[in-house]
């Protein structure tokens, strides 16, 4: 069943006879329209059109076999108004801003507007066959850049150079970096999110690389913290402790896990090594046309793995004015478990 076939069913499950797509991944996820952000859909039961401006007028035509109206707004929006009358309309409030929704209702007084959050995103969570080969092409790149970029990691190199490195060499196979490349070592490793600096990266310390590909719209996600010259003791303890929690909930993926029992398991573990505090965030997410979308793997999610879902699995310890270790992997959940699409060697310190 297509995206789009699965979106009525969950239309007609929440009781709703269309629904305006405006977030741009759903816009791709529904439509094939690969520019998104310059793309909106409406989805009824019998028609689905997908609304872009001139731009786009032949990309439109080769990418998306929906039914195709070329204009900008409010013209798109007074094309839509006679099919929607006595309609209820489901709009994306997690993306919507205040002043579209304010066109929508001035447009579509005929209407009634509904709020709905995560009614795409919760079918993007389990992955088409077409979508995972996607991922794991993107993976296997970003796996051989880093094997190319890995000899360069060495003391007198910058953060930056790093980072410099890895997205050429994504560009030149077609793909581009997934998102701003996380470069972090020595104290730096302690931010989760320190994207590459221009700090030269010194012996002894460790360096957290956090890289993605996109390719094809896809997207892959992996961590490595890597150690340059011999690392001190405690961030040796440190990255041991990350990567038995990492290991541990690698082995626990499997259909019908909890999401919120796979972080508490790695969460017990660094807590074991007095690393709980520094465990400063989710243990993952799932990837797939967005860097993070759904399941969430958030101590606090209702959300249970089922086979095609595509997770990260990244346990980290951040210490303050210390350093930090994160290791991720991109792990696909099979029908019997899960299969690690990430194949780049972690260290064994
Ligand atoms: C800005 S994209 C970050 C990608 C990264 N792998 C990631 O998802 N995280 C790094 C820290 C935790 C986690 C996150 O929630 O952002």
């Amino acid at each position: 069943m297509t995206q789009l076939q699965e979106l009525r069913r969950a239309l007609s499950r929440a009781g709703l006879d269309a629904a305006w797509i405006s977030d741009p991944a759903n816009v791709r996820a529904v439509s094939g329209f690969s520019s998104g952000k310059d793309g909106k859909v409406l989805v009824t039961q019998g028609a689905a059109t997908l609304y872009t401006d001139a731009r786009y007028t032949v990309q439109a035509a080769e990418e998306s076999p929906l039914d195709t109206f070329i204009a900008r707004p409010p013209a798109t929006l007074e094309h839509a108004a006679p099919g929607l009358t006595g309609l209820r309309v489901g709009f994306e409030a997690d993306h919507l801003t205040v002043a579209a929704l304010e066109d929508l209702r001035e447009h579509w007084p005929q209407a009634t507007l509904v709020a709905v959050q995560g009614l795409v995103q919760s079918l993007r969570a389990v992955k088409t066959g077409a979508e995972v080969q996607a991922i794991r092409d993107a993976q296997a790149l970003a796996d051989q850049v880093f094997a190319e970029v890995r000899p360069l990691i060495v003391a007198g190199a910058r953060e930056l150079d790093i980072a410099s490195e890895i997205e050429l060499r994504l560009r030149r196979a077609g793909a581009q970096s997934a998102f701003d490349l996380i470069v972090a070592s020595g104290p730096r490793g302690a931010m989760p999110h320190g994207t590459a600096s221009d700090r030269v990266i010194q012996d002894g310390d460790l360096v957290t690389v956090d890289m993605g590909a996109q390719l094809r719209g896809y997207n892959s996600d992996m961590t490595r913290t890597v150690a340059v010259g011999t690392p001190g003791a405690e961030m040796a303890r440190v990255y041991r402790a990350v990567l038995e929690a990492e290991e541990a909930a690698v082995r626990a993926v499997k259909p019908g896990v909890r999401t919120a029992d796979l972080d508490r398991l790695a969460r017990d573990i660094l807590t074991g090594h007095g690393l709980g505090e520094a465990f400063a965030h989710s243990l993952g997410h799932g990837v797939g046309l967005e860097v993070h979308e759904a399941p969430s793997l958030r101590g606090t999610s209702d959300d249970v793995l089922q086979p095609g879902m595509v997770i990260t699995i990244e346990p980290g310890a951040y210490l303050p004015g210390v350093g930090g270790v994160r290791i991720e992997d991109l792990v696909l959940v099979t029908d019997s478990g899960y299969e690690v699409l990430s194949q780049s060697p972690k260290e064994r310190l």
